[in-house]
């Protein structure tokens, strides 16, 4: 039978429940929902979580006692005078009592079995790998061009890596309780009204709140000196699983850790840098940041373009000092309203700091990459250095190292200073050449400031390595032509009609993605006019893409997140990071250029452990030679679905749709995609989507990835030309790692 008849049955399998499937489904609509229950996974391994918790130490202390020699700690936010009381009454205790309290602390961990049962059950695997050295780099690199070596090499790789059981955080007051984060960040957390810490959370907080403490019960000595200088960390988990405040509260608390101990507590240091490759989801985080900090006095702050951040020059003189009055302030501004061009579409800004602009205060930066290298290096002469800077997150870290934004990503990472320095790198996707790169980055790094070796990494990961999105149903929906994929969205936007697309359980608010910003232009003018003017009309359906003005960029961001705009047509600017909480569903109305670009699209729905979403990908016969490697995400999604009980999240619950994404004669039916495909629609989108096909929805030009390239290139020659003038023989390559990461460009 001809493969396209095949395939033009759909993919859809009937419902298992009978009856009321609609009704059902509009309960599980993830806008429909409460604040749900986060975590994905609860394996059986025979512990269940909290119950079989044993105090292995003091048992006798009391939960009252233990919470008021807790409170007895430093408060980071007591008035002054108090403060000042609390300070010499701390010293006259001299730190024997931090030492019982330390050790009272200790004996309330799990001991290392209890841990591995729970990280277990939550699927979570820690894993501590050793940077190599420079040599030991070089050295491996002839190794593996050996054949005969290569098994040694394997082995020595398997010496590199240790699986870890740190304690799992069981439960947000643990935060206060057992890592004594300041009160008013615990306050402003417990406000939030999270009810169980994500699994992500579990794993990663206690190490990046206090590693010793985290790792108190280990006692493998390789583990233990491992750690001797701190280590810094990857994460790779599932989207929407709540990675970003993983990384924000331990950047919010080491701060204010560092402050307690300072004369001038108001005084603003720039000690943690959070880099995002899109201002979307720049702006986002640092607004996640002010709801933590707030009432600490910290300043989180998004950068904006012409803004001035501390940072020295090579001669150490200091870049500015910091003005009483702030010009540039961003303290109570949603920092949507004002947000400048995006630096996702990077080039050169037209507007750079002028010597007068008053440096801005700061703890904790938020920003784009090339917005900030084009800060540092700005000017001709030696690049700005950020000595400080004592932690540097990079979320979406496979993007931001992926050729795209690597140099500008690197040329920042080269800028932090401090020995101490610790790097995180926070994604849903993170390819194997990326994680070398890593290793290998952060070797030179350490070689650049003359340390005898780079740190460990943490390496955890949440459920499979393989990337998948089990939380959400997938859809696979074929049409035979564009105008027969353009019909089928018009029957997503009017559930009442009766076609298969229709029995697609999508109901607004959703995301619609396309290939460029000429296709999501073109789609939007054509679909404006289909929500009937008693249902609010054109202004429910609106178009972002990085070709349109700030202004209109973020006002469209904000309607959407006021449910005021129902259809969102878009291109991947909006498919890594940004976090609507109400979205339904997302339609790839072009397939997307990547496994990877398809999770994350997938991924901005079904956020949080929310049942319900869905996401529709629409594919055409000349997406075929392209489809498999979304079917492998969707059937590895449902395999990751059912092994966890039925479904993922939401505690389990039991009335869950069953998905229809995928099924297996598909899957064999499906052409392999080869790796020069795979290239060449990361890099190109596909082809006939291009320029000159006629009709509105094939009004395209250059793909995403061309137009990034080009941008990217001009930028980042410019800002290494400058860099590389002022810093000769410091190492900061790309490790020798060559292209290969999975990613489909952000826009369009
Ligand atoms: N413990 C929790 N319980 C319930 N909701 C949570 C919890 N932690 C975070 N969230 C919420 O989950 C949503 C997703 O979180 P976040 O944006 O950090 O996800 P992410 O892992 O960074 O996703 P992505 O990979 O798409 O960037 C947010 O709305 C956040 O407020």
């Amino acid at each position: 039978m001809d493969i396209l008849k095949i395939l033009s049955r759909g993919t859809k399998r009937p419902a298992k429940r009978a009856g009321g499937a609609s009704n059902a489904q509009s309960n599980l609509l993830p806008s429909a929902g409460s604040l749900p229950h986060a975590q994905l996974f609860h394996d059986d391994v025979g512990l269940s979580r909290g119950t079989k918790r044993r105090r292995t130490g003091n048992a006798e202390t009391k939960p009252d006692e233990a919470e008021e020699e807790e409170l007895s700690d430093i408060d980071f936010f007591a008035p002054k005078d108090h403060a000042k009381a609390q300070d010499s009454a701390k010293t006259s205790k001299s730190s024997k009592t931090a030492d019982q309290k330390a050790k009272a602390r200790k004996a309330e961990l799990l001991d290392e079995d209890e841990c591995r049962q729970l990280l277990r059950s939550h699927r979570l695997k820690l894993t501590l790998m050793k940077s190599p050295s420079s040599q030991e780099a070089k050295e491996k690199d002839k190794v593996k061009k050996s054949k005969k070596k290569k098994k040694a090499a394997k082995v020595d790789a398997k010496d590199d890596k240790k699986q870890l059981y740190p304690q799992p955080l069981t439960s947000f007051s643990a935060l206060r309780d057992t890592y004594a984060i300041s009160s008013r960040l615990a306050e402003n957390l417990e406000k939030l009204s999270y009810k169980e810490p994500t699994e992500v959370q579990m794993a990663s907080l206690p190490l990046l709140l206090d590693h010793n403490l985290a790792l108190g019960k280990v006692e493998d000595p390789d583990i233990v000196s491992g750690f001797e200088d701190g280590a810094d960390f990857m994460a790779v988990a599932p989207t929407g699983s709540g990675k970003t405040l993983s990384f924000l509260i331990p950047a919010i608390n080491g701060i204010m850790k560092k402050r307690a101990g300072r004369e001038d507590r108001k005084q603003h240091e720039l000690n943690a840098i959070v880099i995002a490759p899109t201002r979307e989801l720049a702006s986002q985080i640092a607004n996640e940041g002010k709801k933590l900090a707030m009432g600490t006095g910290l300043r989180i702050v998004y950068m904006r373009k012409g803004m001035r951040v501390a940072a020295e020059t090579a001669n150490s003189d200091k870049d500015g000092e910091a003005a009483d009055d702030d010009e540039i302030s961003d303290e109570g501004s949603s920092s949507e309203d004002e947000d400048d061009e995006g630096e996702d579409k990077p080039k050169p800004p037209k507007k750079t700091a002028s010597a007068s602009t008053p440096i801005t205060k700061a703890d904790i930066l938020v920003t784009t990459p090339m917005l900030l290298l084009n800060y540092l290096t700005e000017g001709g002469s030696s690049p700005k250095t950020l000595p400080n800077v004592q932690s540097l997150v990079l979320d979406e870290a496979d993007v931001l190292l992926d050729p795209l934004f690597r140099d500008q990503t690197v040329g920042i990472w080269s800028a932090c200073t401090d020995p101490d320095l610790q790097v995180s790198f926070w994604s849903a996707t993170m390819p194997s050449n990326i994680e070398t790169l890593i290793m290998a980055q952060s070797a030179a790094h350490a070689a650049a400031r003359g340390l005898p070796s780079a740190r460990p990494t943490v390496r955890l990961v949440v459920g499979l390595k393989d990337t998948a999105v089990p939380n959400v149903s997938h859809r696979l929906v074929y049409t035979a032509s564009e105008p027969g994929k353009l019909l089928a969205l018009r029957q997503l936007l009017r559930p009442a009609s009766s076609s298969s697309a229709s029995d697609v359980p999508l109901r607004p608010p959703f995301l619609v993605f396309t290939q460029t910003i000429e296709r999501a232009a073109a789609l939007h003018e054509e679909l404006k006019f289909d929500i009937p003017l008693a249902a609010g009309g054109p202004a429910r359906i609106a178009v972002l893409h990085s070709g349109l003005p700030d202004a209109r960029r973020s006002a469209v961001v904000r309607r959407f997140r006021a449910g005021e705009v129902w259809v969102l047509i878009t291109t991947d600017v909006l498919a890594r990071g940004v976090d609507f909480a109400g979205v339904n569903g997302v339609v790839s109305y072009d397939v997307p250029g990547s496994a990877a670009a398809y999770v994350h699209r997938a991924g901005r729905t079904g956020r949080a452990g929310r049942e319900g979403g869905v996401a529709v990908t629409f594919y055409t016969r000349d997406d075929i030679p392209f489809v498999k490697s979304v079917a492998n995400v969707i059937a590895l999604s449902e395999r990751q679905r059912s092994a966890a009980g039925g479904g993922g999240g939401g505690g389990g619950g039991e009335s869950k749709e069953s998905s229809s994404g995928v099924q297996q004669w598909l899957l064999d039916a499906l052409p392999q995609v080869s790796k020069e495909d795979r290239k060449k629609l990361r890099e190109r989108g596909v082809e006939s989507r291009r320029s000159g096909a006629g009709g509105k929805a094939r009004i395209t030009s250059k793909s995403a990835w061309e137009r990034r390239r080009e941008n990217n290139r001009k930028g980042a020659i410019e800002g290494s030309k400058r860099r590389k003038g002022a810093e000769e023989g410091g190492e900061q390559g790309d490790g020798g790692e060559s292209s290969g990461a999975e990613w489909g460009g952000l826009d369009d």
